[in-house]
């Protein structure tokens, strides 16, 4: 007997959604939300009517058939500290991304479309490697204010996914191995990964600027820009407009490299900045696992960009041997741990915080 599964990425522009057939993809898509549209809603968890519609219209125009599904599998969101892997999608988990995420993102919806389309065939949903996946060891959730812990938010799904596989490519099992990850995509973070166990990581808030958010900030200014602007109009400079976006007016790597290409000496001197930060991230997180490193991971959509690798690369070269894996193959981690799970390969947790 095949599994069928339907993996469900919400993403602050698209819905990315396929379908597998064990390990295979047999349908996928990648639905735009374009940004008018989304100045519609007033929050995300507002959105999920009209994403449920977009998934179920691209069902039914495939003739797909949706009671053939096996499981419903999301986007893990913004819930409190969890552990890696699966987890079934319980009531307490949807009131907790309805009612108080950690913090708003569009992948608090993955779990929610996941329990309802699953809910309505009788089948189960279920999340795998969600952002708030939280491994820290202790001496890393100092921040250096009492008041404010370090919270580990990532695109963990993709670099532990990245981690699994260079462990495959070099023989060993992941849980022998040391790596720190990188995901550049339009956000970026990172993290130390220690015989199997994420210890440390770099935040998108707390490390390299990428090409829509801007990193760690001089606390102080930061501060003072809090003091003459209205809370949403910072937030929107920390995410959405900052990073290339603020320097460059796009948030589109490869557009930024047609400018350098074309001459553009303040469009290299930015993206070359970004590559320096990054670079420099990756240096923190060495230091972590004490420079026992396998291998340094690149990955995510800018992981495409030779300009870019080259100059990380030149910077990180004598730390570890890199391994670039470019492109982000959430949709299939996804499906795949949910296939595991199915197949009684790993054990899926009940979610029971509020
Ligand atoms: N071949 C490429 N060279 C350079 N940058 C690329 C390439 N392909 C995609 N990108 C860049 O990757 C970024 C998006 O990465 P992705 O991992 O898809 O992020 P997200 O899922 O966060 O949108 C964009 O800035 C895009 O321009
Ligand atoms: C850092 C948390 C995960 C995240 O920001 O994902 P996106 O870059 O896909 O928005």
């Amino acid at each position: 007997m095949s599994f069928k599964i339907l993996a469900i990425n919400p993403g602050s522009t698209s819905t990315k959604i396929a379908i597998y057939e064990d390990t295979k993809e047999i349908y996928k898509k990648n639905i735009e939300h374009p940004s008018e549209e989304i100045a519609k809603y007033k929050s995300i968890t507002d959105q999920y009517e009209m994403r449920y519609k977009q998934i179920m219209d691209f069902l039914n125009e495939n003739n797909f058939n949706v009671k053939e599904l096996t499981a419903v599998v999301g986007r893990g969101g913004p819930l409190p500290p969890v552990r890696s892997g699966a987890y079934r999608v319980n009531d307490a988990m949807v009131d907790r991304l309805k009612n108080r995420p950690i913090i708003e993102h569009a992948s608090n919806l993955g779990a929610i479309i996941a329990k309802e389309i699953a809910e309505s065939i009788g089948v189960e949903a279920f999340i795998y490697d969600s952002i708030s996946v939280d491994e820290l060891d202790d001496i890393a959730r100092i921040s250096g204010v009492a008041d404010i812990e370090r919270q580990s938010l990532t695109h963990c799904l993709n670099m532990r996914a990245a981690a699994i596989k260079t462990a495959g490519n070099i023989g060993k099992n992941y849980k022998e191995c040391n790596f720190v990850v990188a995901h550049l995509g339009g956000g970026i973070s990172l993290s130390a990964h220690k015989k199997g166990r994420m210890v440390d990581m770099v935040s998108d808030v707390e490390g390299p600027f990428s090409p829509e958010r801007a990193g760690v900030l001089p606390t102080d200014k930061l501060v003072s820009m809090c003091y003459t602007n209205e809370q949403p109009i910072v937030k929107k400079k920390l995410r959405g407009n900052g990073g290339l976006v603020s320097y460059l007016n796009t948030n589109s790597a490869l557009e930024v490299e047609n400018r350098i290409n074309n001459g553009d000496e303040y469009a290299k001197l930015v993206y070359e900045a970004m590559a320096y930060q990054i670079a420099k991230a990756i240096g923190e997180l060495s230091v972590v696992l004490e420079g026992k490193i396998d291998k340094i991971i690149l990955t995510g959509g800018i992981a495409y960009s030779k300009m870019l690798t080259d100059w990380i690369v030149k910077r990180v070269a004598f730390i570890a041997p890199v391994e670039i894996l470019p492109g982000e193959n959430e949709l299939e981690s996804l499906a795949l741990g949910a296939l595991r799970v199915l197949k009684g390969e790993e054990e899926a947790y009940e979610y029971d915080l509020n």
